[in-house]
């Protein structure tokens, strides 16, 4: 598992870690890691290459150059630019200035960048506050521009000018290509927008682990995800290993029925119980469902519910999700659902309910415009949590699950080739299966997006949502093996 802290979870871990410590341990360590990581993202080694460290006046600037006058006495031409000369970290100049590198003010960055083959922000991390101010936001210009012609940007510990708490960018920002972050992942390095600026990650260990309190943030890993895959025991029958109720599509889109009965019959339930009109399409494409004409109430037992996909909004939608949400087994909802699921009834519901909206159906939920949602996912992903009390699951470039009292989770598999059309509809079949075969809304959530991401990552592009689900079985196997 992979875990995010919150800045002031990272603040108190450090302090309590420090007080056991000779004073500039910490920062030794992270520069000593950053220093490590350069060498490694630097093709041919680090002998005579030329670095530029921008550094700003906190102890960020103060990791960077550290790491600098570590790079020059492996041989690096090292040019330090200073945000602001009088304050930047002395300790850190003065390491640098013995290693025998150079210190400039921002006059002489584009000269310096220009010519670099390794950028070093070290302008902000935990410490900074909004979009970068303009003298900083002038030096991430120069840096894109470096980047463009061909050098490596590697930010120290965050983006400087993203918001480490909540993956936003307030205005202008580094764009890196590797993030190399100290004793824990920050949310912002995890969740888009932020995500986008920080490039690959690299976790250096400073020894905070057994400081830090519950995380933030999690994602899971392989490992995680083999663990929580539901698999077949000797005495397992199609019933035990979970029935998945899919209510799904219409005479106008048949099709969406077809797409989340596919994702169904991919996530470890025993039998899929499709209900709805597009029963002929659904027989014809998957002849080992179980098909009735509805309504749900009298389909027979289930273990889990999904609803929604392609449904529409007529009476017969409208009472199909009446009695899903009468139901006591867990429930999803995405798609038409969501509209028509009222928000008190899902509130006291007692057996787990889990949303699956886009960034536009959770934005409709919570009245407010999609461009704030996709601004700041995490925080609205938790807010629609609460206003539902269930289990919320935010699709999009970053998918989250949120659910009160738990950390977030963050699905680390995600591709922009998802956007495609109908890939919601087998997520949320996937997804309702994993449900029906015993996992936790919140499990079922992170799993359901981790499988379907992979998936789509294993599957050439550009494809169909289809193809996805028809994919699953094979990532399975790459995560669980011997299943
Ligand atoms: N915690 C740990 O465990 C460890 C932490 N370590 C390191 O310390 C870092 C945190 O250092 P920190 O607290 O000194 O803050 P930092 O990120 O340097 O920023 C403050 C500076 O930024 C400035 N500034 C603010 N906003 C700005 C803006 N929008 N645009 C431009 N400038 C802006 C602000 O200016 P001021 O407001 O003071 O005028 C001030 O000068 C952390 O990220 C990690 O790298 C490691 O060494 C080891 C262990
Ligand atoms: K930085």
């Amino acid at each position: 598992m992979r875990h995010a802290h919150a800045v002031d979870s990272v603040r108190s871990a450090e302090a309590a870690l420090m007080a056991t410590l000779p004073p500039g341990t910490l920062m030794r360590r992270a520069a000593a890691g950053l220093a490590a990581a350069c060498g490694g993202v630097l093709d041919g080694g680090v002998y005579g290459r030329r670095v530029v460290v921008l550094a700003g006046s906190g102890d960020n600037g103060g990791d960077a150059l550290y790491a600098g006058a570590r790079l020059a006495g492996r041989g690096a031409g090292v040019t330090a630019v200073t945000l602001d000369p009088d304050r930047a970290h002395p300790d850190g100049l003065a390491a640098l200035r013995r290693a025998g590198g150079r210190i400039t003010g921002p006059d002489h960055a584009p000269a310096a960048l220009a010519r670099a083959d390794l950028v070093l922000d070290g302008i902000t991390g935990i410490g900074g506050k909004g979009g970068l101010r303009p003298r900083a936001a002038e030096l991430a210009h120069a840096a894109r521009a470096a980047s463009a012609s061909g050098a490596v940007v590697v930010a120290v510990d965050l983006p400087s000018g993203v918001d480490a708490d909540t993956g936003e960018t307030p205005g202008e920002a580094f764009r890196a290509d590797a993030t190399v972050t100290f004793g824990t992942y920050k949310p912002g390095l995890l969740v888009d927008p932020a995500a986008e600026y920080a490039g690959a990650l690299r976790l250096v260990d400073i020894g905070l682990g057994p400081y830090l309190p519950e995380p933030e943030l999690e994602a899971l890993q392989h490992e995680d995800v083999a663990r929580l895959l539901p698999v077949p025991r000797g005495e397992s029958d199609k019933y035990r290993r979970g029935v998945v109720g899919v209510v799904a599509g219409s005479q106008r889109y048949p099709g969406a029925a077809v797409l989340a009965v596919g994702g169904a019959l991919r996530g470890g339930a025993g039998a899929v119980r499709y209900v709805g009109p597009a029963g002929d399409a659904v027989i014809g494409r998957y002849p080992e469902t179980l098909v009735s004409a509805g309504p749900p109430a009298k389909a027979g037992r289930v273990q889990a519910w999904v609803i929604g996909p392609g449904l529409g909004d007529d009476h017969l939608a409208r009472q199909s999700v009446d009695e899903v949400l009468a139901c006591d087994v867990p429930v999803l909802i995405d798609a038409d659902a969501l509209r028509l699921a009222d928000r008190e009834r899902v509130r006291a519901r007692r057996a787990p309910t889990l949303l699956t909206p886009h960034a536009g159906e959770a934005a409709a939920l919570l009245d407010v415009a999609r461009e704030e949602v996709e601004r700041a996912r995490l925080s609205h992903v938790r807010r629609l949590a609460a206003a539902y009390r269930a289990t919320v699951l935010l699709k999009g470039s970053t998918t989250l699950v949120a659910e009160e009292g738990a950390p977030a989770r963050v699905n680390p598999t995600g591709t922009a080739w998802l956007a495609t059309a109908g890939s919601g509809d087998v997520l949320s079949g996937l997804t309702g299966s994993l449900l029906a075969a015993g996992l936790s809304a919140r499990d079922a959530g992170s799993v359901g997006a981790y499988l379907h991401g992979l998936a789509a990552r294993h599957t050439r592009h550009p494809f169909g949502a289809h193809e996805i689900a028809d994919r699953v079985p094979y990532v399975w196997h790459s995560v669980h093996p011997r299943a």
